[in-house]
Protein backbone atom coordinates (compact mmCIF):
# COMPACT_ATOMS: atom_id res chain seq x y z
CA UNK A 1 0.00 0.00 0.00
CA UNK A 2 1.50 3.26 -0.98
CA UNK A 3 0.58 6.01 1.50
CA UNK A 4 0.27 9.37 1.23
CA UNK A 5 2.35 11.44 3.44
CA UNK A 6 1.97 14.87 1.85
CA UNK A 7 -0.27 16.38 4.42
CA UNK A 8 2.94 16.12 6.91
CA UNK A 9 5.35 17.78 4.34
CA UNK A 10 5.31 21.71 4.31
CA UNK A 11 6.31 22.84 0.81
CA UNK A 12 9.49 25.31 1.00
CA UNK A 13 7.11 27.44 -1.65
CA UNK A 14 3.48 27.18 -0.99
CA UNK A 15 1.18 27.56 -4.15
CA UNK A 16 -1.17 29.33 -3.91
CA UNK A 17 -3.86 27.60 -2.24
CA UNK A 18 -6.34 26.96 1.01
CA UNK A 19 -3.29 26.26 3.62
CA UNK A 20 -3.89 22.87 5.36
CA UNK A 21 -4.20 22.92 8.99
CA UNK A 22 -0.77 21.64 10.07
CA UNK A 23 0.27 24.43 8.16
CA UNK A 24 -2.21 27.20 9.78
CA UNK A 25 -0.74 25.51 13.17
CA UNK A 26 2.75 26.59 11.86
CA UNK A 27 3.73 22.96 10.94
CA UNK A 28 7.22 23.61 9.13
CA UNK A 29 9.85 21.49 8.30
CA UNK A 30 12.27 22.25 11.61
CA UNK A 31 9.44 19.28 13.39
CA UNK A 32 8.66 17.21 10.11
CA UNK A 33 12.18 16.10 10.72
CA UNK A 34 12.51 15.28 13.48
CA UNK A 35 10.19 11.97 12.76
CA UNK A 36 9.98 9.52 10.30
CA UNK A 37 6.36 9.69 8.42
CA UNK A 38 5.48 6.33 9.69
CA UNK A 39 5.47 7.69 13.05
CA UNK A 40 3.33 10.85 11.90
CA UNK A 41 0.79 8.18 10.74
CA UNK A 42 0.10 6.19 14.71
CA UNK A 43 0.90 9.86 16.91
CA UNK A 44 -0.34 12.30 14.17
CA UNK A 45 1.51 16.06 15.53
CA UNK A 46 -0.89 18.30 17.36
CA UNK A 47 0.20 21.92 18.77
CA UNK A 48 -1.01 23.05 22.37
CA UNK A 49 -3.33 26.10 21.80
CA UNK A 50 -4.03 26.60 25.19
CA UNK A 51 -3.10 25.75 28.71
CA UNK A 52 -5.70 25.37 31.45
CA UNK A 53 -5.66 23.34 35.13
CA UNK A 54 -7.31 20.74 34.21
CA UNK A 55 -5.37 20.36 30.94
CA UNK A 56 -3.47 20.61 27.44
CA UNK A 57 -6.02 21.86 24.84
CA UNK A 58 -4.76 20.70 20.92
CA UNK A 59 -4.87 20.84 17.77
CA UNK A 60 -4.39 18.95 14.47
CA UNK A 61 -5.63 17.30 11.39
CA UNK A 62 -9.27 16.52 12.16
CA UNK A 63 -8.11 16.60 16.20
CA UNK A 64 -9.47 19.37 18.32
CA UNK A 65 -9.78 18.04 22.21
CA UNK A 66 -8.63 18.81 25.70
CA UNK A 67 -5.97 16.39 26.92
CA UNK A 68 -5.17 15.85 30.79
CA UNK A 69 -2.04 17.08 32.18
CA UNK A 70 1.04 15.14 31.50
CA UNK A 71 3.59 15.98 28.55
CA UNK A 72 5.82 18.21 30.21
CA UNK A 73 4.42 21.23 27.35
CA UNK A 74 3.24 24.49 27.48
CA UNK A 75 1.49 26.79 24.95
CA UNK A 76 3.18 26.43 21.27
CA UNK A 77 4.60 22.64 21.50
CA UNK A 78 4.37 19.89 19.20
CA UNK A 79 3.68 16.82 20.30
CA UNK A 80 2.88 13.68 18.76
CA UNK A 81 -0.50 12.90 19.93
CA UNK A 82 -0.99 9.51 21.34
CA UNK A 83 -4.67 8.76 21.16
CA UNK A 84 -5.00 5.74 23.80
CA UNK A 85 -2.84 7.73 26.20
CA UNK A 86 -2.91 11.27 25.48
CA UNK A 87 -0.83 12.07 28.40
CA UNK A 88 1.90 10.03 27.05
CA UNK A 89 2.08 12.00 24.33
CA UNK A 90 5.54 12.94 23.15
CA UNK A 91 6.89 16.76 23.20
CA UNK A 92 8.81 17.27 19.87
CA UNK A 93 12.00 19.15 20.24
CA UNK A 94 11.10 22.82 20.51
CA UNK A 95 12.53 26.03 18.22
CA UNK A 96 12.26 27.99 21.01
CA UNK A 97 11.27 28.28 24.74
CA UNK A 98 10.28 31.43 26.63
CA UNK A 99 10.87 30.27 30.35
CA UNK A 100 10.91 32.54 33.58
CA UNK A 101 11.22 32.04 37.20
CA UNK A 102 8.43 31.00 38.59
CA UNK A 103 6.15 33.55 41.40
CA UNK A 104 6.60 31.61 45.17
CA UNK A 105 9.49 30.67 46.72
CA UNK A 106 11.03 27.97 45.14
CA UNK A 107 12.92 28.93 42.27
CA UNK A 108 11.37 26.39 39.78
CA UNK A 109 11.26 27.23 36.03
CA UNK A 110 7.94 28.66 34.23
CA UNK A 111 7.39 27.74 30.75
CA UNK A 112 5.48 30.71 29.12
CA UNK A 113 5.66 29.70 25.21
CA UNK A 114 7.11 27.08 23.03
CA UNK A 115 8.07 27.55 19.48
CA UNK A 116 7.96 31.46 19.02
CA UNK A 117 9.41 33.43 15.98
CA UNK A 118 8.65 36.74 17.36
CA UNK A 119 7.64 38.10 20.90
CA UNK A 120 6.12 41.34 20.80
CA UNK A 121 6.86 43.01 24.28
CA UNK A 122 3.85 45.00 24.75
CA UNK A 123 4.26 48.57 26.84
CA UNK A 124 2.17 51.58 27.24
CA UNK A 125 2.99 55.56 27.02
CA UNK A 126 2.33 55.78 30.52
CA UNK A 127 3.06 54.69 33.95
CA UNK A 128 3.61 50.88 32.48
CA UNK A 129 6.82 52.21 30.60
CA UNK A 130 10.08 50.55 32.50
CA UNK A 131 13.29 50.35 30.64
CA UNK A 132 14.43 47.82 32.87
CA UNK A 133 11.18 45.35 32.89
CA UNK A 134 11.72 45.74 28.46
CA UNK A 135 15.44 44.78 29.35
CA UNK A 136 14.54 41.70 31.65
CA UNK A 137 12.11 41.11 29.01
CA UNK A 138 14.30 41.52 25.85
CA UNK A 139 17.04 39.29 27.80
CA UNK A 140 14.60 36.18 28.13
CA UNK A 141 13.49 36.61 24.44
CA UNK A 142 17.27 36.58 23.47
CA UNK A 143 17.90 33.46 25.78
CA UNK A 144 15.39 31.74 24.28
CA UNK A 145 16.12 32.71 20.80
CA UNK A 146 13.09 34.89 19.90
CA UNK A 147 12.79 37.71 18.01
CA UNK A 148 11.85 40.61 20.24
CA UNK A 149 9.95 43.57 19.32
CA UNK A 150 8.77 46.39 21.39
CA UNK A 151 5.56 48.14 20.87
CA UNK A 152 4.19 51.25 22.74
CA UNK A 153 0.78 51.37 22.95
CA UNK A 154 -1.17 54.18 24.04
CA UNK A 155 0.10 56.97 21.76
CA UNK A 156 -3.12 58.88 21.79
CA UNK A 157 -3.62 59.00 25.29
CA UNK A 158 0.02 61.02 25.48
CA UNK A 159 1.60 64.16 25.20
CA UNK A 160 4.64 63.29 23.50
CA UNK A 161 5.48 59.67 22.78
CA UNK A 162 9.50 60.11 21.79
CA UNK A 163 10.36 60.15 25.17
CA UNK A 164 9.37 56.66 25.12
CA UNK A 165 10.39 55.77 21.62
CA UNK A 166 13.91 57.42 22.60
CA UNK A 167 14.69 55.60 25.58
CA UNK A 168 13.08 51.76 23.71
CA UNK A 169 15.08 52.23 20.92
CA UNK A 170 18.32 52.79 23.27
CA UNK A 171 18.06 49.46 24.48
CA UNK A 172 19.43 47.09 22.12
CA UNK A 173 20.01 48.13 18.07
CA UNK A 174 18.70 44.85 17.61
CA UNK A 175 15.20 45.70 19.09
CA UNK A 176 12.96 47.22 16.74
CA UNK A 177 10.37 49.44 18.19
CA UNK A 178 6.54 50.24 16.96
CA UNK A 179 4.47 52.96 18.37
CA UNK A 180 0.72 51.61 17.48
CA UNK A 181 -2.97 52.98 18.42
CA UNK A 182 -4.19 49.56 19.33
CA UNK A 183 -7.56 50.99 18.97
CA UNK A 184 -7.38 52.89 16.01
CA UNK A 185 -3.80 52.12 14.17
CA UNK A 186 -3.35 50.28 10.94
CA UNK A 187 -2.45 46.78 13.22
CA UNK A 188 -2.16 44.21 10.48
CA UNK A 189 0.03 46.28 8.58
CA UNK A 190 2.66 47.71 10.90
CA UNK A 191 2.80 43.82 12.29
CA UNK A 192 2.88 42.05 8.95
CA UNK A 193 6.66 41.93 8.63
CA UNK A 194 6.50 39.66 11.73
CA UNK A 195 3.19 38.11 11.23
CA UNK A 196 3.69 35.94 8.13
CA UNK A 197 2.01 32.45 6.82
CA UNK A 198 4.03 29.90 9.31
CA UNK A 199 5.55 31.91 12.00
CA UNK A 200 4.39 32.22 15.37
CA UNK A 201 4.16 35.72 17.32
CA UNK A 202 3.05 36.11 20.91
CA UNK A 203 2.41 38.91 22.53
CA UNK A 204 3.87 39.79 26.29
CA UNK A 205 3.32 42.65 28.55
CA UNK A 206 1.66 43.59 31.69
CA UNK A 207 -1.88 43.67 32.40
CA UNK A 208 -4.30 46.70 31.25
CA UNK A 209 -1.38 47.53 28.26
CA UNK A 210 -3.33 46.20 25.11
CA UNK A 211 -2.10 43.24 24.33
CA UNK A 212 -5.60 41.54 23.62
CA UNK A 213 -7.03 44.86 22.02
CA UNK A 214 -3.59 44.27 19.62
CA UNK A 215 -4.94 40.50 19.18
CA UNK A 216 -8.67 41.55 18.21
CA UNK A 217 -7.05 44.27 15.76
CA UNK A 218 -4.85 41.65 14.20
CA UNK A 219 -8.14 39.40 13.51
CA UNK A 220 -10.59 42.09 12.87
CA UNK A 221 -12.77 40.52 14.95
CA UNK A 222 -13.28 39.87 19.15
CA UNK A 223 -11.02 36.77 19.57
CA UNK A 224 -9.83 37.58 22.56
CA UNK A 225 -11.32 39.32 25.64
CA UNK A 226 -10.48 43.21 27.05
CA UNK A 227 -11.38 45.11 29.42
CA UNK A 228 -10.98 48.90 31.08
CA UNK A 229 -7.97 49.65 33.11
CA UNK A 230 -8.38 51.12 36.74
CA UNK A 231 -8.44 54.88 36.71
CA UNK A 232 -6.40 55.43 39.55
CA UNK A 233 -3.44 53.81 38.51
CA UNK A 234 -3.59 52.96 35.05
CA UNK A 235 -3.16 49.05 35.90
CA UNK A 236 -4.81 46.41 33.95
CA UNK A 237 -7.14 44.44 35.73
CA UNK A 238 -5.97 40.42 34.43
CA UNK A 239 -8.66 40.22 31.81
CA UNK A 240 -6.95 37.02 29.91
CA UNK A 241 -6.68 34.41 32.44
CA UNK A 242 -4.33 31.73 30.46
CA UNK A 243 -2.76 31.69 27.25
CA UNK A 244 -4.25 31.08 24.12
CA UNK A 245 -3.12 30.50 20.42
CA UNK A 246 -5.54 31.90 17.44
CA UNK A 247 -5.14 31.66 14.26
CA UNK A 248 -4.88 34.13 11.60
CA UNK A 249 -6.65 33.10 7.88
CA UNK A 250 -3.27 33.69 6.68
CA UNK A 251 -1.00 31.29 8.56
CA UNK A 252 0.09 32.75 11.44
CA UNK A 253 -0.44 31.59 14.98
CA UNK A 254 -0.95 34.76 17.16
CA UNK A 255 -0.11 34.07 20.97
CA UNK A 256 -2.03 35.87 23.63
CA UNK A 257 -1.09 35.69 27.31
CA UNK A 258 -1.83 37.37 30.70
CA UNK A 259 -0.80 40.15 32.29
CA UNK A 260 2.48 39.18 33.97
CA UNK A 261 3.17 40.86 37.35
CA UNK A 262 6.73 39.88 37.74
CA UNK A 263 9.58 38.11 35.69
CA UNK A 264 12.92 37.11 37.42
CA UNK A 265 15.54 35.65 35.77
CA UNK A 266 17.29 32.42 35.76
CA UNK A 267 19.92 30.91 33.65
CA UNK A 268 19.53 33.88 31.51
CA UNK A 269 23.60 34.97 31.29
CA UNK A 270 23.28 34.74 27.95
CA UNK A 271 20.53 36.42 27.07
CA UNK A 272 21.81 39.18 29.74
CA UNK A 273 24.80 39.15 27.80
CA UNK A 274 23.23 40.01 24.52
CA UNK A 275 20.87 43.21 25.79
CA UNK A 276 24.27 44.44 27.15
CA UNK A 277 26.31 43.59 24.49
CA UNK A 278 28.97 46.50 24.71
CA UNK A 279 29.17 46.04 28.94
CA UNK A 280 29.93 42.28 28.60
CA UNK A 281 33.06 43.23 25.82
CA UNK A 282 33.90 45.96 28.60
CA UNK A 283 34.22 43.33 30.98
CA UNK A 284 35.89 40.70 28.82
CA UNK A 285 38.86 43.42 29.17
CA UNK A 286 38.84 43.71 33.08
CA UNK A 287 42.38 42.66 34.48
CA UNK A 288 40.53 39.64 36.52
CA UNK A 289 38.16 37.14 35.02
CA UNK A 290 35.58 37.30 38.12
CA UNK A 291 35.93 41.11 38.41
CA UNK A 292 32.55 42.82 40.01
CA UNK A 293 33.00 45.87 38.46
CA UNK A 294 33.36 47.83 41.78
CA UNK A 295 36.99 48.75 43.10
CA UNK A 296 38.56 46.27 41.67
CA UNK A 297 42.24 47.65 39.84
CA UNK A 298 42.63 47.20 36.08
CA UNK A 299 38.39 47.13 35.82
CA UNK A 300 37.64 48.08 32.05
CA UNK A 301 34.36 48.78 33.20
CA UNK A 302 35.39 51.56 35.57
CA UNK A 303 37.26 53.15 33.24
CA UNK A 304 34.61 53.48 30.93
CA UNK A 305 32.35 54.98 33.47
CA UNK A 306 35.04 57.56 34.80
CA UNK A 307 35.82 58.53 31.03
CA UNK A 308 31.75 59.09 30.25
CA UNK A 309 31.72 55.98 27.66
CA UNK A 310 29.26 54.44 29.81
CA UNK A 311 26.09 55.23 31.49
CA UNK A 312 26.21 54.67 35.41
CA UNK A 313 22.28 53.90 35.68
CA UNK A 314 22.44 50.98 32.83
CA UNK A 315 25.57 49.75 33.94
CA UNK A 316 23.64 49.38 38.04
CA UNK A 317 20.70 47.51 36.33
CA UNK A 318 23.17 45.51 34.21
CA UNK A 319 24.76 44.41 37.56
CA UNK A 320 21.47 44.01 39.42
CA UNK A 321 20.07 41.20 36.39
CA UNK A 322 23.46 39.54 36.31
CA UNK A 323 23.29 39.57 40.14
CA UNK A 324 19.50 38.40 40.59
CA UNK A 325 20.09 35.13 37.87
CA UNK A 326 23.16 34.23 39.01
CA UNK A 327 21.31 33.84 42.74
CA UNK A 328 18.11 32.15 40.96
CA UNK A 329 20.30 29.98 38.99
CA UNK A 330 22.74 28.85 41.90
CA UNK A 331 19.78 28.18 44.00
CA UNK A 332 17.43 26.47 41.58
CA UNK A 333 20.33 23.81 40.84
CA UNK A 334 20.95 23.60 44.29
CA UNK A 335 17.17 22.50 45.00
CA UNK A 336 17.65 20.25 41.97
CA UNK A 337 20.67 18.43 43.44
CA UNK A 338 19.19 18.37 47.05
CA UNK A 339 16.42 16.68 45.29
CA UNK A 340 17.92 13.91 43.78
CA UNK A 341 19.87 13.47 46.99
CA UNK A 342 16.57 13.03 48.66
CA UNK A 343 15.50 10.89 45.98
CA UNK A 344 18.93 8.69 46.68
CA UNK A 345 18.25 8.09 50.64
CA UNK A 346 14.58 7.45 49.61
CA UNK A 347 16.03 4.83 46.93
CA UNK A 348 18.42 3.51 49.52
CA UNK A 349 16.36 3.46 52.68
CA UNK A 350 13.62 1.00 50.54
CA UNK A 351 16.52 -0.89 49.26
CA UNK A 352 17.36 -1.82 52.47
CA UNK A 353 14.01 -2.31 53.61
CA UNK A 354 13.84 -4.96 51.09
CA UNK A 355 16.92 -7.03 51.84
N1 LIG B 1 -6.66 54.73 23.97
C1 LIG B 1 -6.13 53.53 23.83
N2 LIG B 1 -6.63 52.53 24.56
C2 LIG B 1 -6.08 51.31 24.43
C3 LIG B 1 -5.01 51.07 23.53
N3 LIG B 1 -4.67 49.76 23.65
C4 LIG B 1 -5.51 49.22 24.56
N4 LIG B 1 -6.38 50.14 25.02
C5 LIG B 1 -7.43 49.93 26.06
O1 LIG B 1 -6.80 49.47 27.24
C6 LIG B 1 -7.64 48.54 27.93
C7 LIG B 1 -6.91 47.26 28.24
O2 LIG B 1 -6.61 46.58 27.03
P1 LIG B 1 -6.46 44.99 26.94
O3 LIG B 1 -6.22 44.67 25.50
O4 LIG B 1 -7.55 44.29 27.65
O5 LIG B 1 -5.11 44.78 27.77
P2 LIG B 1 -4.31 43.42 28.02
O6 LIG B 1 -2.88 43.78 27.90
O7 LIG B 1 -4.78 42.34 27.12
O8 LIG B 1 -4.67 43.09 29.54
P3 LIG B 1 -4.73 41.67 30.32
O9 LIG B 1 -5.61 40.77 29.51
O10 LIG B 1 -5.31 42.01 31.64
O11 LIG B 1 -3.33 41.17 30.39
C8 LIG B 1 -8.87 48.35 27.04
O12 LIG B 1 -9.91 49.18 27.51
C9 LIG B 1 -8.41 48.84 25.67
O13 LIG B 1 -9.46 49.34 24.91
C10 LIG B 1 -4.50 52.17 22.78
O14 LIG B 1 -3.53 52.05 21.98
N5 LIG B 1 -5.11 53.38 22.96
ZN1 LIG C 1 35.78 45.00 35.94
Amino acid sequence: MTRDFSQFLPLATPPKRERSLLERLGWTPFFSQQIDPEALINTPPVRVTAVHRSGLHVMGNGIDTMIPPGPNATVGDWLLYDAALPANSEVLERKSLIERRAAGHDRRKQKIAANLDTAFLVTSCNDDFNVARLERYIALSFEAGVQPVIILTKPDLCDDTAPYVEQAAAISDRVPVEVLDALAGDVTGRLAQWCRPGQTVGFLGSSGVGKSTLVNALFNAQVAETQGIREDDSRGRHTTTHRQLHLTPEGCAVLDTPGMREIQLTDTESGIAEVFDDLSELALRCRFRDCRHESEPGCAVQAALASGEIDKVRLERWKKLGTEDRSNTKALHERKSEGKALRKQIKAALKSKRE
